[in-house]
């Protein structure tokens, strides 16, 4: 029996969708849409593909954004910079800095300087503690998009065993927080890293399995439990020009009872998730500056956050 596959592409156009009326309403009713800024420095060949998708996705949606193009050269106090202007630009509602930085500047130290209800990718340590306390606020949009695709599936993660592969602060370690979560996931979740002995054995207890290590092509049937649901966070391009996923995907789909493919799984979710982010930041920023009434009237036209 083959596995069946996991289209986030559908999933990621139906919440996309959604989100487009939404905007719509958002519109009509306050004036403005929400606003997303994306700032990408340097040419990472990856990085610009994704920058190009997210703003395709983020038009589509009828949202308003830019993007600023920094020099590969940008100093760190350029690029501190940029991100206190779109701070304290309240048209700004989102803001991104694509990954990887140019290894001369102080990623961490960007992440921290954007403003906490900006951060639509949910990395600044205020967002990482709310998540880790169960307070949620801005969710990474990798892991969030995992859940909601589980979600769409209909795969329960309560008192089931999880293995996360990988614990970095972008996919790993908010994934397992949020499997681990009272009332979110609810699941027995377990992190496997490169001090774990052998990960291949824990993989093997999975009843879901969260792979995320950044190593094409690693995961074959003989990590995964018969009858478990793989999820493939994973994405390279091989030399042929073929995208892949961490995991093999032939073989491990002859042993799972669910995985999703790469391209057209998780990636896609991302996006969608943070569209879904930039719409939650402009809704919160409103109801700060005291736009009760207008927040009533989105309500009541069935605005409701997700
Ligand atoms: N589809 C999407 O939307 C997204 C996809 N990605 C992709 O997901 C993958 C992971 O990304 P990211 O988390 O940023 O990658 P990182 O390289 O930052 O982290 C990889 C993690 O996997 C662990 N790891 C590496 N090798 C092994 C191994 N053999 N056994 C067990 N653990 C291992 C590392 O352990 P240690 O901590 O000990 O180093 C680390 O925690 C990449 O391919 C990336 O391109 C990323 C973001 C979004
Ligand atoms: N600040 C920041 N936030 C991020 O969320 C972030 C980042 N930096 N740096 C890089 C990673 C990676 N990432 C992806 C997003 C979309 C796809 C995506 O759209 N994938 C499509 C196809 C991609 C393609 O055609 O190459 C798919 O899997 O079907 C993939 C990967 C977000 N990341
Ligand atoms: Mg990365």
């Amino acid at each position: 029996m083959m596995a069946r596959v996991i289209d986030g592409k559908t999933h990621a156009a139906r919440e996309r969708a959604e989100l487009a009326q939404k905007v719509a309403t958002f519109r009509r009713v306050v004036g403005y849409a929400p606003r997303l800024d994306v700032v990408l420095v340097g040419d990472h060949p990856a990085s610009a593909v994704y920058v190009r998708n997210k703003e395709k996705a983020r038009e589509q949606a009828g949202m308003e954004g830019r993007v600023h193009r920094l020099p590969a050269e940008t100093a760190q106090h350029e690029l501190a910079a940029l991100v206190a202007d779109l701070n304290h630009d309240p048209n700004v509602h989102g803001i991104l800095v694509q990954l990887p930085l140019p290894a001369h500047l102080d990623a961490q130290a960007i992440l921290e300087a954007i403003d906490p209800r900006k951060d639509v990718d949910g990395f600044h340590p205020e967002n990482v503690g709310l998540l880790a306390l169960g307070r949620p606020r801005f969710v990474p949009c990798t892991p969030l998009g995992v859940m909601r695709l589980l979600k769409a599936e209909g795969i329960a993660t309560t008192g089931r065993e999880a293995v996360v592969l990988g614990r970095s602060a972008i996919v790993g370690l908010p994934m397992s927080l949020l499997l681990a979560a009272r009332g979110t996931g609810d699941a027995t979740t377990t992190i496997c890293h490169t001090a774990t002995p052998d990960p291949r054995a824990v993989a093997r207890r999975a009843d879901l399995l969260i792979v995320a290590m950044g190593r094409a092509e690693t995961v074959d049937a003989d990590w995964i439990k018969p009858g478990a649901v793989v999820i493939d966070v994973g994405i390279h391009k091989r030399d042929d020009g073929r995208l892949v996923g961490d995991v093999v995907f032939e073989s491990a789909a002859r042993v799972a009872t669910a995985i999703t493919p790469v391209p057209g799984g998780v990636g896609p979710m991302t996006i969608a998730m943070l569209l879904n982010n930039t719409y939650e930041a402009a809704r919160a920023a409103l109801a700060h500056s005291g736009g009760v009434g207008l927040l009533a009237s989105l309500s009541e036209e069935g605005c409701v956050s997700t």
